[in-house]
């Protein structure tokens, strides 16, 4: 932003959070804490209840018990919501008439802020030329780069996204990690959901992965990856274990002979096995497999795809506190 100095982020605090819709339980016992001046992907299969979630942090829906809130507050206790978070939320809908530059400028003239942020917030999410052009016209790629402009325009501490990825192209994806990353680096707090891992794993920093609607893990994305490991397959690997151990490398027997080397320096280890005079046979990094790790925990729970018994009621009514969605404007 070129404007005032950035606003330190705030934290998000989710507590026992709970949502039924008649007997379905949509989102149930979800605790979790989104940290300023970090990046959290907030994942799950479809169905989860991430969408759930993000509409009762917004205010958007009555959540059935715990609470949801944004710097110690709810949603709807937060004095000047537009400066505080900023939020795009799936289906957000623009009218299709109006260009999105004028679609700004309503959203910017209702919260009182000057039209000047909204050519620059166009130029920022890479859509001036599209700024005369009517919003029916816009590709899935630009209404995700308006609904993020629209997000921003009160300079908020906190950024909450739902799928923003949905619809870019490669490159475009690209220009939204660069994007978030900068965002985050002045401090604000990044909450962006996504069904997929592997579509965020280089964006984000922290993940919080639900479930049925239930918190199945927390925490930075480098522990998911876990320890780096190297594999190794040699004649004699209790003396490669004890080579290993003189360079100050540690490892333990793996299956079918092999041993687990606790670096990810592949050349330490074939260096240490020529110097101790052994053959190797076979030398190869773990895979991090974020993607399979994923589908352990979340496996078979797309309650979208279910069997029928556990399903959701058909959802008649979105349960909305208010018909808005998109900026909270
Ligand atoms: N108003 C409603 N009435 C009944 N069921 C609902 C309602 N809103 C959501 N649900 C159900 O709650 C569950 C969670 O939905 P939600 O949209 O939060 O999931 P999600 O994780 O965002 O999924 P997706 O990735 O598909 O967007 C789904 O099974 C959905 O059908």
């Amino acid at each position: 932003m070129t404007t005032a100095p950035a606003a330190q982020g705030a934290t998000i605090e989710v507590r026992d959070l709970t949502k039924t819709f008649g007997s379905f339980t949509a989102v149930d016992q979800l605790t979790f804490t989104v940290e300023p001046g970090r990046i959290t992907g907030f994942l799950g299969p479809n169905g989860a209840g991430k969408t759930t979630t993000l509409r009762m942090l917004l205010g958007l829906v009555h959540q059935t018990s715990g609470t949801a809130t944004i710097d110690g507050r709810a949603y709807g206790d937060i004095d000047h919501p537009q400066s505080m978070v900023g939020s795009a939320l799936e289906a957000t809908n623009f009218h299709p008439g109006r260009s999105g530059r004028d679609h700004l400028r309503v959203l910017a003239a209702a919260g009182g802020l000057p039209v000047s942020r909204v050519d620059e917030l166009l130029e920022l999410t890479g859509i001036p030329a599209a700024a005369r052009k009517r919003a029916g016209e816009y590709s899935m790629g630009m209404r995700q780069r308006l609904g993020l402009a629209a997000a921003l325009l009160g300079d908020p501490r906190v950024l909450i996204l739902d799928e923003p990825s949905n619809g870019l192209d490669p490159e475009g994806i690209r220009w939204l990690r660069g994007f978030l990353r900068h965002l985050s680096s002045q401090g604000k707090t990044i909450l962006v959901s996504s069904h997929q891992l592997q579509e965020v794993e280089q964006t984000v920093d922290d993940v919080v992965i639900i479930s049925n609607g239930r918190l199945v893990r927390e925490g930075a994305v480098s522990d998911l990856r876990g320890a780096p490991t190297t594999f190794v397959r040699t004649s004699d690997p209790a003396q490669l274990a004890g080579a290993l151990r003189v360079a100050d490398v540690m490892s333990s027997p793996g299956s079918d002979g092999e041993l687990v080397v606790e670096t990810a320096d592949l050349r330490l280890v074939g260096d240490v096995a020529l110097r101790a005079g052994l053959p190797v046979w076979e030398l190869r990094a773990r895979k991090h497999d974020l993607e399979a790790l994923f589908f352990e925990l979340t496996e078979g729970t797309n309650r979208n795809l279910g069997d029928g018994s556990s399903a959701p009621p058909a959802p008649t009514e979105r349960d909305a506190v208010t018909g808005q969605e998109g900026a909270n404007a």
